[in-house]
């Protein structure tokens, strides 16, 4: 069995994790840290969890994760960063799911996460935990950078058309919109009811700390740069991503359907929609899958691909375990074969 850690169990992705976890038939839950709760039950906690889960929260220390085989960080960024190290040194696998090595370039993370990276040296070693671009890569990693949610559902919808360059990359467009759940669990006024409910709006249209993510990541399928107008949004439903993604052709476009069906047809996790679908994010809460479809409106060159995820599953907590899988030498949808809840 894998020994598995969990820093920063009581938050979201955290019990997300904890949700998949204790169901996968390759894995212990061993360790799961809380600084708020730490000496309380997990399943005194989140009572769903009660005869899954025998084990109490206890102090983020590396002498009590140093035993795990691997480590999940579900914590807000600049905390894995701290620990990853030392972890390393023991022989743990870390998986974080915050972005402290997800971006190449430390001074580039440092502008737009505002703190100064604690341990710059890691990030050449992390692998980029997308496993439909780089599985590969994350077959051989001891630390596993997972990506972000937004960046998750943009990367998915626009990487068939990227990598066979059949769109303008200077002018890739991505509307994109979460539930309030991406925000985390801690209380904060935008996210309450009250504010979120029966209305709807844009954020950080200035620049959004995804940004260089995504455009790293587009411009590795591209081989060149990208330039990407990014404009998240948040919505008033709780789990979900929906990303509204346009492009502008450029010499003959293929059969669209016929070149994601293609492209994704060996993918367990992405699911491409029949011509003329339109996805709905209800169509896979709960469950690890992004469903997308591809639009060619009035036959015109503008491309409109949509994609959905679970902010928590494929956008977190999923893919992680996805990573871990891979990681680990098991099939990757080993624990994840999930339905999504409807409605
Ligand atoms: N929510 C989402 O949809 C997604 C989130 N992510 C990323 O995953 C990470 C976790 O997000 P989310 O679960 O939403 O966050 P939450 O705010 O819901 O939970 C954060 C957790 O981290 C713990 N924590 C906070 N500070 C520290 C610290 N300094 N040291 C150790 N533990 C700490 C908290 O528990 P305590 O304070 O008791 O220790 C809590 O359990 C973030 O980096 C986020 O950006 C990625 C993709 C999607
Ligand atoms: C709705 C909402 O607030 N979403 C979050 C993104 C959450 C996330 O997953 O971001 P990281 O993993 O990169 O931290 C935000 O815009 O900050």
């Amino acid at each position: 069995m894998i020994r598995a850690g969990i820093v920063g169990g009581t938050g979201y992705t955290g019990v997300e994790l904890l949700r998949l976890l204790v169901l996968h038939p390759g894995v212990d839950v061993t360790v799961v840290t809380s600084r708020s709760d730490a000496g309380m039950r997990v399943d005194a906690q989140y009572p769903s969890l009660r005869g899954l889960c025998d084990v109490s929260f206890t102090e983020p220390e590396v002498d009590a994760l140093a035993d795990c085989d691997v480590v999940f960080f579900a914590t807000p960024n600049g905390t894995a960063m701290l620990m990853a190290e030392s972890l390393l040194a023991h022989g743990v696998k870390v998986i974080d799911l915050s972005a402290d090595f997800r971006i190449k370039d430390a001074l580039e993370w440092s502008r737009w996460y505002g703190m100064e990276h604690a341990c710059p040296e890691l990030i050449a070693e992390a692998v980029y935990g997308l496993p439909e671009v780089n599985r590969e890569q994350i077959k051989q990693a001891r630390l596993l950078a997972c990506p972000g949610c937004y960046p998750t559902a943009v990367q998915l919808g626009y990487l068939p058309l990227i990598e066979r360059q059949l769109i303008d990359f200077e002018h890739l467009i991505a509307d994109v919109k979460s539930g309030a759940s991406g925000a985390g669990r801690k209380a904060q006024v935008p996210t309450l009811m009250s504010e979120t409910g029966e209305s709807f709006k844009a954020y950080a249209v200035a620049g959004h700390r995804h940004l260089p993510e995504i455009s790293q990541g587009l411009a590795m399928m591209a081989g060149k740069p990208v330039g990407l107008t990014f404009v998240p949004h948040l919505i008033p439903m709780i789990r979900g991503i929906h990303a509204t993604l346009y492009g502008r052709l450029t010499g003959d476009a293929e059969e669209l359907q016929a070149l994601y069906e293609e492209r994704y047809a060996e993918e367990r996790f992405v699911d491409v929609l029949p011509a003329g679908a339109q996805p709905d994010t209800r169509n896979v809460k709960g469950s690890n899958n992004c469903q997308i479809a591809i639009h060619q409106p009035q036959g015109k060159d503008t491309v409109v691909v949509l994609a959905v995820i679970d902010n928590l599953v494929k956008g977190a907590a999923g893919q992680a375990v996805q990573n871990m899988n891979l990681m680990c030498g098991l099939d990757e949808s080993v624990g994840l074969d999930i339905v999504a809840l409807y409605p």
